[in-house]
């Protein structure tokens, strides 16, 4: 293990999240006591399911590989279901633990499987996804994807700790890459504006794995949502902050059939975001034209069909952040100062979509 970074993240259950390179070594002692482990994967993360499956019966932990198909695939009910009857006909028992290896689909997934297995036992998410290590893998969001919507059924339950293992980002595609900076890009726009600075700086630099840039970003992303998850962990109010650009944006992956990856479909989210606030006077032109700006130099995706707005407002219309038939949006009163767009009237929502639309 390199030089390693520990975030804290605070709550009734805190953790740590661990951030560096080749660190695969600190997972046994995060599932101390556990007589067997479920190590969750899709096919990409094969290898790295089996050499961590490896270390573990090293480490007197029977292992137990779970395949599960692949990104948005493996979130739904009848993929939990199977690897419920596997944790069963293992005879895995409350003292028993879960792991899922792999982007934000496979560890909600894992974190999913495990809230409701006995109804909630220990587990950590080894992340290997820039998106997921920021984002998903953190702050104990756990959940699926049903017919109705995206995340709609899930549990919060907080992991023992969390795996971001900076050499993981080595053979992640560039495609999944640039999606997951569309979620650091968010976290620069709520709450740290050094990161879009960074960003600007050298876009390049900041989808290289290989450099300096990207670590400061995935750990500077952290500790925005470790503090913003540790003083709210169920969203009963600040939380709803890191859902900006994601009313829009689940709307757009719901209307994919989840085809879309969910980083590109954010990306669109906040520029959508950014316009409803300048068109209702609370976010100035510069900062709203910034969001296309940056996004669009990241090579991510900032338009989406016109053709699909019924359907979109039909999807918002679930959002969770939605109360009764007033849908509510997370928008920006200036850079780092969230608020709360409530109840939106169609007309100014199709109007500000139409920015987006192509
Ligand atoms: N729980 C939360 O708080 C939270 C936060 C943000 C996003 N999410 C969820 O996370 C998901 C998106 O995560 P994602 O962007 O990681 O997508 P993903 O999990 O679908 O992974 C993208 C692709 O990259 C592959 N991959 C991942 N790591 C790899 C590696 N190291 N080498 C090679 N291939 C690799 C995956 O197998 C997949 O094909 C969505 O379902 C989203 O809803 C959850
Ligand atoms: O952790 C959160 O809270 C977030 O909103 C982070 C989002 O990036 C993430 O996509 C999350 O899964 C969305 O949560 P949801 O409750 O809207 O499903
Ligand atoms: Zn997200």
């Amino acid at each position: 293990m390199d030089d390693l970074t520990r975030i804290p993240v605070g709550g009734d259950r805190p953790y740590d999240v661990l951030v560096g390179r080749e660190l695969l070594a600190a997972l046994p002692p995060l599932l101390d006591g556990a007589e067997r482990v479920a190590v969750l994967h899709a096919p990409p993360l094969k290898a790295q399911a089996d050499d961590l499956a490896e270390r573990l019966r090293l480490a007197g932990i029977r292992p137990l590989t779970v395949a599960v198909p692949d990104a948005e695939a493996g979130k739904n009910i009848e993929i939990a279901a199977n690897c419920w009857d596997q944790l069963g006909a293992a005879g895995f028992t409350r003292t028993d633990a879960v792991v899922g290896v792999g982007g934000g689909a496979v560890t909600d997934l894992a974190g999913f499987v495990a809230a409701c297995w006995l109804r909630g036992v220990r587990w950590v998410p080894v992340s290997t996804s820039l998106l997921g290590m920021v984002d998903a893998a953190v702050g104990g969001k756990t959940g699926i994807n049903t017919a109705a919507g995206k995340n709609l059924v899930g549990a919060f339950h907080p992991p023992a700790g969390v795996l971001c293992d900076l050499a993981m980002l080595d053979s992640l595609p560039p495609v999944d890459l640039v999606a997951g900076i569309a979620e650091v890009v968010k976290c620069g726009f709520i709450a740290d504006p050094v990161i879009l600075d960074l960003i600007e700086a050298d876009p390049a630099a900041a989808v290289d794995p290989t450099g300096p840039v990207v670590r400061e970003l995935v750990e500077r992303a952290i500790q925005v949502k470790a503090d913003v998850v540790s003083g709210d962990l169920r969203e009963a109010g600040q939380r709803e902050i890191l859902n900006y650009g994601h009313t829009l944006g689940h709307a757009i992956e719901k209307v994919e059939g989840y085809r879309w990856r969910h980083g590109h479909a954010i990306s669109v989210g906040l520029v959508y975001a950014a316009g409803l606030a300048r068109r209702v006077g609370r976010l100035d032109e510069a900062t709203a034209a910034r969001h296309r700006a940056l996004l669009t130099t990241l090579g991510l995706p900032t338009s989406y069909r016109a053709d699909a707005w019924p359907e979109l407002l039909a999807a918002m219309r679930v959002d969770k952040k939605a109360r009764g038939n007033r849908l509510r949006f997370v928008v920006l009163d200036g850079l780092a100062r969230t608020g709360v767009l409530d109840g939106p009237d169609d007309d100014l929502l199709r109007d500000a979509y139409a920015e987006v639309a192509q």
